[in-house]
């Protein structure tokens, strides 16, 4: 296991406003050696008002009480699978080595139709529902925009190749928009040989895009030398602080490894007292339910040795959706399902 030091990994901040085939390189450069990746924000990809009024929003829901957020809980009937609120200690993000679930709460909004939840929110999300819509709209077209960089850089034939596959008017996908809620340590709720915020895991999806407030760190990531080093939120002390990215398992599995999937964590602060509040909000971005994870026609990534495909069937190609139901079936103690609602 690594050891938790503060290894310092300079992550790159790259301005993908202007999407030349150099900027390509560079981010699929940091994609495939870190996992991780700041694409800047200066140039407004993101209203930061808009993503001030997402955390507002998280921080209404998530102080609402306990029996309020209980009725729209995830994997219920009302909610279906995947989606609505984990209490505390529900997910287990590292099961084989945590004894009790992440300290943290969460809220998993599945796709949106015509801008429609398709699952019940409780008031404060409610009235924001066309607003919290439009905002994810704005991370999925961020991720395929990424996506076509990876495709440049990667020679793929076409540079739509992931993100054809990731275009969400073709048909369902198990994207998920994510609120997180970290709250501040109390003595009696901690158990320092128990509690960890969010276990070490890595994400399931394609790209994951992180929002993260200046004041309240925690993320780490695991170095090449396994070693845990700290994420700063603002590298750069930026006016407006950078979007994180992170390579998923699917994308690094359809890459044969050459993307690399990284394995990270969210810890307490380490100041031993109370702390704070973290919220952080995640958009994981799926490819398409059907869409069929088989070769991609890069000569880059045919040539790229240590694939990851062990999950697969042999002889049989997965889709997207089968590659998505059996993490979650890993991490909730899920049944398989083969017609995942999600
Ligand atoms: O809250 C964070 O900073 C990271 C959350 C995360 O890694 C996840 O939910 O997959
Ligand atoms: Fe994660």
């Amino acid at each position: 296991m690594a050891t938790a030091n503060g290894d310092k990994l300079d992550l790159p901040v790259i301005d993908i406003s202007s999407a030349d085939s150099g900027v390509a390189k560079q981010i699929l450069d940091a994609a495939s050696r870190y996992g991780f990746v700041f694409v800047s924000n200066e140039n407004n990809a993101f209203d930061q008002a808009d993503i001030q009024r997402m955390f507002g929003l998280s921080r209404d829901f998530f102080s609402l009480p306990t029996d309020v957020k209980a009725e729209c809980s995830i994997h219920s009937s009302k909610s279906g699978k995947n989606r609505g609120w984990l209490s505390m200690h529900t997910e287990t993000l590292d099961p084989g080595n945590q004894k009790r679930g992440d300290f943290k709460e969460a809220f998993n909004f599945g796709e949106f139709v015509d801008g429609k939840a398709q699952q019940p929110l409780p008031a404060p999300l409610a009235d924001e529902e066309a607003f919290i819509g439009r905002f994810a709209d704005q991370c999925h077209a961020l991720c395929n925009k990424i996506l076509e960089l990876f495709a440049t850089a990667l020679e793929v034939c076409g540079s739509r190749w992931f993100s054809d596959r990731h275009d969400r008017s073709k048909g369902p996908s198990g994207s998920v928009l994510r609120l997180l809620y970290y709250p501040a340590l109390k003595d009696n709720s901690y158990n320092p040989t128990l509690d960890i915020r969010a276990g070490a895991h890595s994400d399931y999806g394609s790209i994951t895009l992180l929002f993260q407030l200046p004041s309240q760190p925690g993320l780490e990531i695991l170095t090449p030398s396994n070693t845990w080093a700290p994420v700063p939120v603002n590298p750069l002390n930026q006016a407006v602080p950078p979007v994180l990215v992170n390579i998923g398992d699917l994308l690094s599995y359809w890459t044969n490894g050459l993307l690399k999937s990284t394995v990270h964590r969210v810890i307490f602060p380490k100041d031993g007292r109370g702390g704070e509040d973290r919220y952080s909000i995640a958009y994981f971005c799926h490819p398409l339910d059907e869409a069929r994870l088989e070769g991609v026609p890069s000569r880059m990534v045919v040539e790229h040795k240590g694939r990851g495909g062990e999950e697969g069937e042999k002889g049989r190609v997965l889709t997207a959706r089968d590659h998505l139901n059996m993490r979650l079936a890993a991490t909730y103690r899920l049944k398989e399902e083969k017609d995942g609602a999600s």
